[in-house]
């Protein structure tokens, strides 16, 4: 059904404006004033920001961690998202050494086909690189659609790879057009540092965050950085934590090297203090890298305003505090590592970002939305308002407040990273290819509706083509 869009402001990456949007066969098909169209319904925007849906470049649903499978599947993972005003999840497909990739992708097409209530991509795990996988690779980007990989250099003996597998992944990424993106953490050392603390009894969460230091994800930062300079590649570093890792990543870029970097909502809020609640509470937030020492907040926020980091991904990768996080009861390895984020990532980043000055509001549009549409080969399909894109849109209270908690998200996972936190602003309707997934604040989507989006290759969208898309806005 057509659509007209009135009395909002509309918010890209560059501009801000009063418009009507008019929204036909899923697509935005003019911008302006006055839209006529008969059989049109009208959408009521007074009061509200109109957003381009955000796009979440970093998801794990339904992934099989640690001994148990994320509590957040496709179904109530997309769901919680849309909440959020996300419209776009890019999961990681996991794959085995020596298992064909096509299998990976099969199972990964298999948990998300009939659930997802918005798009959805997929980035691939490499997990090594042999002549059967490079022979593979130019078949995933080009009829996959899957145009990044994922790198581990951590979690050793399940997902760590070596350097020459990272080194050897960037060289094939060059060649075939592909963004490689890469969990920056010193896993050996790591490894020594977690056997060393179990040998002298220190099994608590607290020593999840003591024994993966700063140092560690700024050293593998600046090795995979420098690798990436070496090879003449691309790179994208995922949950950038902490000041050591994000100034690695500034220094990078001075050199002229190729590399992004992300941050999540919870390195932004939450701080190393939360592993040491009591009766085992500081499980809910372990993450790797872990939540760090709270001066790195401010560090993190100055490197989002001054474009040193570009996105933030919200890492979901849930786990029941009973029942999965409690595996690590007696020993903190044990622990499932991650959290529920995906429904809070745009609410933390407007509420703390925009509303407390420290982004603008075309940047919050910018790092969760537009930014990972032209890194992850997804603009200007995705990722903007302007005639002939998707109609993926968020129209948003900016004065809306409201009390974070487990009690009123809309996951399956039985706890909220952010219980009692206050915010401010709340989508009141999300559209995804122009139909109502939420409307006035209530469900309405449809499971299995989300498509999977195809790619383009890395950096393939033309400058020409961004240009006439934004001229014809307005
Ligand atoms: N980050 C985390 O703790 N869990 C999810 C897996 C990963 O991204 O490393
Ligand atoms: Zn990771
Ligand atoms: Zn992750």
């Amino acid at each position: 059904m057509k659509k007209i869009i009135k009395n909002g402001v509309i918010v890209t990456a560059s501009d801000t404006y009063e418009a009507e949007i008019l929204i036909e066969d899923g697509v935005i098909k003019a911008i302006g004033h006055d839209l006529q169209a008969n059989d049109a319904e009208v959408v009521d925007a007074k009061g509200c920001y109109v957003f381009p849906g955000g796009i979440d470049p970093h998801t794990h649903l339904d992934m099989p961690f640690g001994g148990t499978v994320t509590k957040d599947d496709f179904e109530t993972g997309t769901i919680g998202a849309a909440f959020g005003g996300t419209t776009t999840v890019i999961d990681f497909c996991l794959t085995n050494k020596g298992v064909p990739l096509a299998n990976a992708i099969n199972a990964w097409h298999a948990k998300s086909k009939d659930k997802a209530v918005i798009d959805y991509g997929f980035h691939l795990m490499i997990a090594e690189i042999t002549e059967d996988v490079l022979n593979q690779l130019p078949s995933v980007i080009n009829e996959e659609g899957i145009t990044s990989f994922k790198v581990f250099m951590a979690y050793k003996n399940v997902f760590q790879a070596d350097d020459a597998t990272l080194y050897r992944t960037l060289l094939a990424a060059k060649e075939l057009g592909a963004l490689v993106m890469v969990h920056a953490e010193n896993g050996d050392v790591i490894d020594y540092l977690t056997t060393k603390a179990l040998e002298e009894g220190n099994t608590s969460p607290i020593y999840h965050a003591l024994t993966r230091p700063p140092e560690v994800e700024g050293e593998a930062t600046g090795r995979a950085s420098r690798l990436t300079g070496l090879a003449d590649s691309q790179l994208y570093v995922v949950h950038v934590s902490c000041a050591d890792a994000a100034d690695r990543i500034a220094e990078a870029r001075k050199k002229g090297w190729n590399v992004w970097g992300e941050t999540c909502p919870q390195y932004l809020v939450l701080d190393q203090s939360y592993l040491e609640k009591p009766d085992f509470e500081g499980a809910k937030y372990v993450w790797s890298p872990p939540l760090r020492e709270k001066w790195n907040q401010e560090k993190l926020w100055t490197a989002l305003k001054n474009g040193e980091l570009q996105t933030i991904g919200s890492d979901q990768c849930s786990f029941d505090f009973k029942g999965q996080k409690d595996l690590g009861k007696d020993d903190f390895t044990k622990i499932p590592n991650g959290g529920p984020i995906i429904e809070d990532r745009m609410t933390i980043l407007f509420s703390e970002g925009v509303k407390k000055g420290r982004i603008s509001l075309n940047q919050f549009v910018d790092l969760t939305s537009t930014r990972a549409a032209k890194l992850f080969g997804l603009f200007p399909q995705k990722g903007t308002i302007a005639v002939g894109t998707d109609a993926d849109i968020v129209i948003y209270d900016p004065n809306a407040e409201r009390t974070l908690s487990a009690e009123t998200h809309h996951l399956a996972v039985d706890y909220s990273a952010f219980e009692g936190m206050e915010v401010t602003g709340e989508p009141v309707s999300v559209l995804s290819r122009g139909e109502y997934v939420i409307k006035d604040k209530q469900f309405v989507g449809n499971p299995g509706s989300g498509k999977f989006l195809k790619r383009s290759k890395f950096g393939e969208h033309s400058a020409q083509q961004n240009k006439e898309l934004h001229t014809s806005s307005n």
